[in-house]
């Protein structure tokens, strides 16, 4: 197994594209976001909310009808389609063609979440990031694999990957069982954790920024946001994967002197974008 490259500063200056001075938002990306549920709607408000203030130019949130008016008051900026349940996803449907969807914050795992989630992946040609419930209706229906789209991002945690690829007893092991589910399903995986490590088939990237602050409730759905906007922005999937988490953790970095470790939460990962993407220019 080849040593992890690191994703350096300097890395990131090779990925990052400056934005064009004449480009508006009819051509910056649209992005949508299917996340939230009763009780967990603030998952859709975050992945939202760092969606577009990643840079693209056009977000629309799928969520059930209880979450209509949060997401319309904390982020007008969002346009909002609604699932015909009130507290759960229960059909996937729009007629907005996104550059890039991002599901699975908050959803939940209702058996038509569930059934709404399969019917999409028969159907999605669009580039995808997969995070939180959606990837645990998906290690429950294994079969489902074969329906993911090759380049689809999968962003699991410690937990949320072993229910994927099963448990592991050392870092060795788990790097392996990654790189044989990348390859055999050609899908990206994300693996958070401290550090962030990318399995892109053979090649493991190696993130080099963020910290303990980003423990916290939403900071993963807040990364499926930044990682959708940079997609839906036309960034390959690798890229956006690498640059989503550099920026990420950069938040956390730049936040830290401010916050200190206990009181950073997720809604400061999305203040401190600004001051992140500043840091590439
Ligand atoms: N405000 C909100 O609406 C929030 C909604 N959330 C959503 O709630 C749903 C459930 O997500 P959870 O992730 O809490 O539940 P999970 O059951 O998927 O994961 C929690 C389990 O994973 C373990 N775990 C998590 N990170 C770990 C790490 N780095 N190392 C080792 N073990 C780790 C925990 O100890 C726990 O046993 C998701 O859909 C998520 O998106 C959460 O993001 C929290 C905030
Ligand atoms: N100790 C840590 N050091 C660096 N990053 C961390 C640490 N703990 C968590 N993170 C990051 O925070 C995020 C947590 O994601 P996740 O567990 O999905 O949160 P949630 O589901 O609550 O939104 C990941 O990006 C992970 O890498
Ligand atoms: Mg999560």
């Amino acid at each position: 197994m080849k040593a992890p490259i690191l994703i350096t500063q300097a890395e990131i200056q090779q990925i990052y594209k400056p934005i064009n001075p004449k480009t508006h938002k009819g051509i910056q990306g649209h992005a949508a976001i299917i996340a939230g549920s009763y009780g967990k709607i603030g998952a859709a408000v975050l992945a939202s909310k760092a969606c577009i203030k990643s840079g693209c130019g056009l977000v629309t949130t799928h969520i059930p009808k209880c979450g209509y008016e949060i997401l319309q008051s904390t982020i007008p900026e969002v346009m909002v389609v609604t699932a015909t349940h009130e507290k759960y996803i229960s059909e996937i449907i729009f007629d907005i063609k996104p550059q890039a969807i991002g599901i699975g914050p908050g959803i939940g795992q209702e058996p038509n979440t569930q059934k709404a989630f399969q019917e999409f992946l028969k159907t999605n040609k669009t580039p995808l990031v997969i995070d939180a419930d959606a990837l645990n209706i998906l290690s429950q229906n294994k079969s489902w694999y074969d329906l993911l789209q090759p380049d689809t991002i999968l962003t699991p945690h410690p937990k949320e990957l072993e229910r994927l690829i099963g448990s592991w007893r050392s870092e060795i092991e788990k790097l392996v069982r990654a790189t044989e589910f990348s390859k055999q399903h050609q899908v990206i995986i994300v693996m958070k954790g401290a550090p962030t490590q990318i399995v892109n088939g053979e090649s493991v990237y190696e993130n080099t920024t963020g910290n303990a602050a980003l423990a916290t409730a939403g900071s993963g759905d807040v990364l499926t946001g930044i990682i959708t906007s940079l997609l839906a922005q036309g960034y390959l999937p690798i890229k956006a994967a690498q640059l989503g988490v550099y920026i990420h953790g950069l938040t956390a970095d730049i936040a830290l002197p401010e916050t200190g470790y206990q009181s950073f939460i997720a809604s400061d990962i999305i203040a401190n974008l600004g001051k992140a993407f500043l840091a590439l220019d």
